[in-house]
């Protein structure tokens, strides 16, 4: 019987850190398609049934196979970083942890959120004039520059090992990458752009995302999943 069940949607950027950290941990998951806004019927675990284990009806959700639920990707990455008693992704000390979760947070709720805005006309969910668009690139820098202050001479965000810190912000990172982020983008952010490049590029990103890729140009499409982000 497999430990659990992660329910997502393809490319889902607060669910990358958590299969990641399935397959880091070599958890023994089921990973169950979830499209959340909508009741979809024959997929299993979503609509009525699975708004009542998990109330937002987002993703990513977790359930143990022994019936125990939780929703909201610091909590789920947390309980499945720390199915190994002796993770190290989690922090070694409690002011690692405290960071780690710093770092988590800031990703849900600075990175994602100018990231997202910026992405919405580029993908036709809302207009923007060349202006607005600068002035939703500009909205990001702040969050991105806060990347670079710290992880500027150094290889991971907290202590000298991966962390979850890296884990969600690269999963943030990388859904700029995904439709702005493009290579002009990435000459104006050399050190996060080397950064992202280099924990992105590890063999387990590459297993759950695909190689990183890095666009000429904004643009692109997200046809498995229609809903909100
Ligand atoms: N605070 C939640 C946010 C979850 C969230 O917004 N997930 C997105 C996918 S990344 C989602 O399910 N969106 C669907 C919707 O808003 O209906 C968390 O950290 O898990």
């Amino acid at each position: 019987m497999s430990f659990g069940k992660l329910y997502t949607y393809p490319k889902a950027p607060r669910s990358t850190m958590t299969l990641y950290i399935v397959e880091y941990n070599k958890l023994d998951v089921e990973i169950v398609t979830a499209l959340p806004g909508k009741v979809y019927l024959d997929h299993d675990g979503v609509g009525e049934a699975y708004f009542s284990k998990f109330h937002t009806g987002k993703v990513p959700a977790f359930e143990t196979a022994d019936g125990f639920c939780v929703y909201e990707s610091i909590a789920v990455s947390w309980f499945l970083a720390k199915q190994d008693p002796q993770t190290t992704l989690c922090g070694s000390s409690l002011r690692e942890e405290t960071t780690v979760l710093r770092w988590a947070s800031f990703t849900n709720y600075e990175l994602l959120p100018p990231i997202m805005a910026w992405i919405n006309p580029i993908i036709g969910r809302s207009t923007a004039s060349p202006e607005k668009l600068l002035e939703l690139e500009e909205n990001c820098e702040l969050t991105v520059r806060a990347i670079e202050k710290e992880i500027t001479g150094k290889k991971f965000l907290v202590g000298d090992t991966l962390t979850m810190a890296d884990l969600f912000v690269i999963s943030g990172l990388a859904r700029g990458y995904q439709f702005v982020f493009t290579k002009s983008w990435a000459a104006k952010h050399p050190i996060v752009h080397e950064y992202y490049m280099r924990i992105r590029s590890d063999p387990i990103f590459v297993k759950i995302a695909g190689e990183p890729v890095v666009r000429d140009e904004p643009g692109g499409t997200y046809p498995d999943y229609d809903g909100t982000f």
